[in-house]
């Protein structure tokens, strides 16, 4: 099997070395816009190959997109002449929007998954040999899908070392707000909160381990979050309006000086990780 990756950041340029390292696929094919990231990806030794997206069409059998979701609905118009042999898989954090806006005539080729797994880090640079390997990936709505295009998706990545979920746009799309956009959000919050607040030079001295816990995803691409932010917009501000009741809760009590209860609540946080 030939494979074809469309942006080779982090994402991309982890599955390409994912492929690579298990034997998955007869030649690594790559498509990536600019200049910089071409010579990047050249030399970290990311594909066999980096081609254009007609090449790309040609040769592969797996054409997997790996770039913002914005940037999915935008370059799909490109792969409309696919074979009906050919998959076309996205990688995107958000699901509902990508797969209602996938064109009627190329929907049962387009497998839309999301690996709940990454980091912080952007760009080929960032590709991490391993970072599929034990992870989950949800795969959704796949009975829009023909059975050639799901095999070979659980086909890879079961060879590349990845539990698979299956389940729908939507209910994907709360779940990840929940436990990723949500925490995103507070995370660049906080950052902007402490900065506001503490020079630099106190941030340095005395940051511990809780705070660069909790800001570490803000270092994450404003290029990347802002869309998907955009594409889950209504589950977000719902998510954001229930951590903010939680905010108040916490700051009455303090107020009220109402320590019990505070107790109370931070019991039961702490109970989450007996679930993690
Ligand atoms: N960063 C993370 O931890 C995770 C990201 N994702 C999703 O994976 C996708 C890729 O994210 P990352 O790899 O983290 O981003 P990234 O910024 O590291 O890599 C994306 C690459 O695609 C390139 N690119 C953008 N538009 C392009 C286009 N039209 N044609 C060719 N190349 C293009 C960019 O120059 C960049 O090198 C996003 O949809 C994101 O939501 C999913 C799970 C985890
Ligand atoms: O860096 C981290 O801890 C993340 O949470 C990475 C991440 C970012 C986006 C996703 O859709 C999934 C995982």
């Amino acid at each position: 099997m030939n494979i074809g990756i469309v942006g080779l950041g982090l994402m991309g340029g982890s599955f390409a070395k994912a492929v690579k390292r298990y034997a998955i696929a007869t030649k690594v094919y790559g498509y990536a816009r600019s200049e910089k990231s071409k010579k990047e990806i050249a030399e970290l030794n990311l594909v066999d190959e980096l081609v254009d997206i007609k090449t790309l069409k040609e040769k592969c059998d797996l054409i997997v997109l790996a770039i913002p979701v914005d940037n999915i609905i935008s370059i799909i118009p490109e792969f409309l002449d696919i074979k009906d042999t050919t998959t076309i898989m996205d990688l995107g954090s958000t699901k509902d929007f990508i797969v209602k806006n996938i064109p009627e005539s190329i929907r049962q080729n387009f497998i839309a998954a999301h690996p709940m797994t990454g980091t912080e880090k952007s760009g080929p640079k960032a590709a991490i040999d391993d970072l599929y390997e034990g992870k989950t990936v949800v795969l959704c709505n796949l009975e829009d899908n023909e059975n050639i295009h799901v095999n070979r998706a659980f086909k890879v990545f079961q060879a590349i070392g990845m539990r698979i979920v299956v389940m729908d746009s939507d209910e994907h799309d709360i779940h990840a707000c929940y436990m990723s956009h949500l925490p995103h959000a507070i995370s660049y919050s906080l950052a902007n909160t402490v900065m506001g607040h503490e020079d630099p030079k106190s941030i340095i001295a005395l940051a511990a381990g809780g705070f660069k816990d909790m800001s570490r995803i803000a270092k994450s691409s404003p290029d990347m979050w802002t869309d998907i932010f955009k594409q889950n917009r209504e589950n977000l501000l719902k998510s954001i309006d229930l951590f903010e009741d939680h905010m108040k809760k916490v700051r009455t009590m303090v107020e009220e000086e109402d320590y019990d209860d505070l107790k109370e609540w931070m019991k039961k946080a702490n109970s989450l990780h007996e679930i993690l």
